[in-house]
């Protein structure tokens, strides 16, 4: 579904080269849930914008469904961590959600109705009439969500999405993205430096180094595909798997001299 395959990227800025992404590789199967975790400043963003034709790579290439990304990919959706900047204030949240489907040419009633289900599927029937800023941060990271189901995505890729929300929402947000991604079938990568995070929602954990950045470790996370909160996150499974991205991650860290 989706292929990396020697990614590279390298930013030129005043004189001097920033080489964000130096090789990476590696794919994610057509429903799989692939989370990407890293040090800070490793490139995760870079990352994402490299896959959703926002950025172009210097070398390497990346393929999503079959074909080489050179823009935005249809059927692709993305979820930032800033929902404050990616909602329009002055739009109600349901216009919100049906402003990509206008972009797209959905007719009226299809979109009403696409409106009406994604709204639904994250909890958020009755909001259709409000304004983001009435919502608390942690709804309106629900409509974003909304707004990127509603595209009917058949990949969807978040950012940090659940960086600047409190941890109690924090963890109604991950039950709510592990149910719509059960619910609908989407391919997710999730980036995140949360390693709890990371192993609480994937499938996988593709873990990057610090830059120049690779791929050091691809972590299969065995755990039950029924989470919970409190009985997922006290599996000694968990806490192994967790404890094995940490070491991982400060190995990552250290110069390439220390390890
Ligand atoms: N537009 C740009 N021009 C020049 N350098 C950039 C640009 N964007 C990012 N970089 C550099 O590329 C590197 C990777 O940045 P990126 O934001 O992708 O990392 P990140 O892992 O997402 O960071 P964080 O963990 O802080 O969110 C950093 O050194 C950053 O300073």
């Amino acid at each position: 579904m989706i292929e990396i395959n020697g990614l590279r990227k390298a930013y030129d800025g005043h004189g001097r080269q920033v080489e964000a992404l130096a090789d990476i590789t590696f794919g994610v199967e057509a429903g799989e849930f692939v989370c990407v975790v890293g040090p800070s400043g490793c490139g995760k963003t870079t990352l994402l914008r490299c896959l959703a034709g926002l950025l172009p790579p210097t070398d390497g290439t990346v393929t999503v469904d079959g074909k080489r990304v050179q823009g935005p990919p249809d059927g692709l959706a993305i979820v930032f961590q800033e929902y404050g900047r990616s909602l329009f204030p002055w739009l109600r949240v349901g216009a919100n959600v049906e402003l990509p489907l206008k972009a797209k040419g959905v007719a009226k009633s299809q979109r009403r109705d696409l409106v009406r289900s994604s709204l639904e599927a994250v909890g958020l029937a009755d909001a259709h009439t409000a304004y983001p800023w009435q919502l608390s941060g942690g709804m309106q990271q629900r409509v974003a969500i909304a707004r990127a189901l509603a595209f009917q995505p058949g990949v969807l890729l978040m950012d940090e999405p659940f960086a600047a929300v409190d941890a109690q929402t924090r963890a109604e947000l991950e039950d709510l993205v592990r149910d719509v991604w059960k619910k609908f079938g989407i391919t997710m990568l999730f980036v995140t430096h949360d390693i709890d995070e990371s192993v609480y929602l994937g499938q996988r954990v593709v873990i990057l180094s610090s830059s120049p950045t690779t791929v050091i470790d691809d972590v299969a996370v065995d755990l039950p595909a029924e989470r919970d909160q409190l009985t997922t996150r006290s599996d000694p499974r968990f806490v192994e798997l967790r404890g094995h991205v940490y070491s991982q991650i400060q190995r990552a860290k250290r110069s390439p001299l220390e390890k």
